[in-house]
């Protein structure tokens, strides 16, 4: 078996014992049962993934920024120039980056990975250099990746998960930076919920109406070029190669990789939310370690999450990636599980249940 199939089958399902355990544990803390709402979900299902109550708190917590370029940059569908994934590169590297001002004030640890930035990159403090290819091919016009590259970038999203949770990350963070990776996005969410691709392309960095109307066209050729969605559902790693970019299938991979380790993963935006789809398609449990951060203003994140049954934590309009939605949830989680360690109980505290008074 290689490393993409034992990682499926080393996801274990959400442990229903501690499940149990931990619904029983948040009726017994000093709140009115149900007061913290989705959290309170959220601490439960940590609970699941990690096989006990209270779960390990999810801190620290490590982003790892999946940095890759795409073919399909030469249909127009952004106004930015290529080279700016490379410079961002830099300056995450250099910690001027949006990311690094949320991670900072989170406390959590940035990581950036080339995993297929087309141009060569210096090596620099802090850059894992895991290239798979010079960026993808168009995939307008042909597939965007073999299978093999697809494949090998999704081995370096788990293997990257590993070595976070190995250095000691309790929770793990996607980012993103790709220039054009939200055109990917809308074809990966088209070809994996079967929406027309009006419903699912967006504006991604901020485009006029002239290049969203050739986005969507785009998205559209693309769907007709590669036979998506596929009639007999689904080969994901084959509709990853065929219009997905290398972060994507590495974000795929770093979240089978944290559900195969049981360390849950906040996802980030629209690029997290189609990789995550492929990531479901071919490992349905997986699921269970997924966390969304947030809701980002693309519609094609909204049709993810939704397909994918998962609920955002945040809702403020963002539409920037990195990895910055998700870092902003990553207190509500880690506030979540601590409830479960630090509440103390109706009997612990001597507070009075609400069925314990007299009535009148
Ligand atoms: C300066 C800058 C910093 C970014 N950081 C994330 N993105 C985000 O925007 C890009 C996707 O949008 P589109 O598909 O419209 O090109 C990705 O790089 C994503 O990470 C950025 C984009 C820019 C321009
Ligand atoms: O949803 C995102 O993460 C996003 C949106 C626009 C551009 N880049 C990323």
């Amino acid at each position: 078996m290689d490393l993409i199939e034992q990682t499926i089958a080393s996801v274990p399902p959400l442990d229903e014992a501690a499940m149990r355990d931990a619904r029983d544990h948040q009726a017994r803390l000093t709140k009115p049962p149900g007061s913290l709402g989705v959290l309170e979900e959220v601490s439960v299902r940590l609970a699941g993934l990690a096989g006990c109550c209270p779960p390990p708190m999810p801190e620290p917590a490590a982003v790892a920024v999946f940095a890759a370029d795409h073919g399909v940059h030469a249909q127009g569908v952004t106004p930015w120039p290529q080279e700016v994934t490379a410079q961002m590169v830099a300056n995450f590297l250099a910690g001027g980056a949006v990311v690094n001002a949320f991670a900072a004030q989170v406390g959590a640890g940035v990581s950036v990975v080339d995993i297929g930035v087309a141009a060569d990159l210096d090596a620099a403090p802090g850059l894992i250099r895991r290239k798979v290819a010079h960026g993808t091919a168009d995939l307008a016009r042909g597939p965007a990746m073999t299978d093999g590259e697809a494949r090998r970038a999704m081995e370096v999203g788990i293997e990257v998960a590993r070595d976070l949770v190995a250095e000691g990350a309790a929770c793990l963070v996607t980012g993103d930076m790709g220039i054009a990776n939200t055109t990917a996005s809308a074809a990966l969410i088209a070809a994996f919920t079967g929406l027309p691709p009006e419903r699912v392309t967006g504006r991604g960095t901020g485009i006029d109406d002239a290049t969203h109307a050739r986005k969507v066209e785009v998205v559209r050729t693309a769907l007709a070029l590669h036979g998506l969605p596929a009639e007999d559902g689904a080969d994901p790693l084959g509709v990853l190669a065929a219009v997905g970019g290398l972060e994507h299938a590495a974000i795929a991979g770093f979240v089978l990789g944290a559900a195969s380790l049981r360390v849950p993963v906040v996802l980030d935006g629209v690029i997290a939310g189609a990789a995550a789809l492929a990531a479901a398609a071919l490992c349905p449990r997986a699921l269970g370690a997924c966390v969304a951060g947030h809701r980002s203003a693309e519609p094609g994140h909204t049709a993810a999450v939704d397909a994918l049954g998962l609920r955002p934590l945040v809702d403020l309009e963002l539409r920037l990636g990195e990895g910055t939605g998700a870092l902003l949830a990553l207190p509500l989680v880690q506030g979540a599980v601590r409830v479960l360690h630090e509440v103390a109980t109706f009997d612990s505290a001597g507070v009075s249940g609400k069925d314990a008074g007299p009535r009148n």
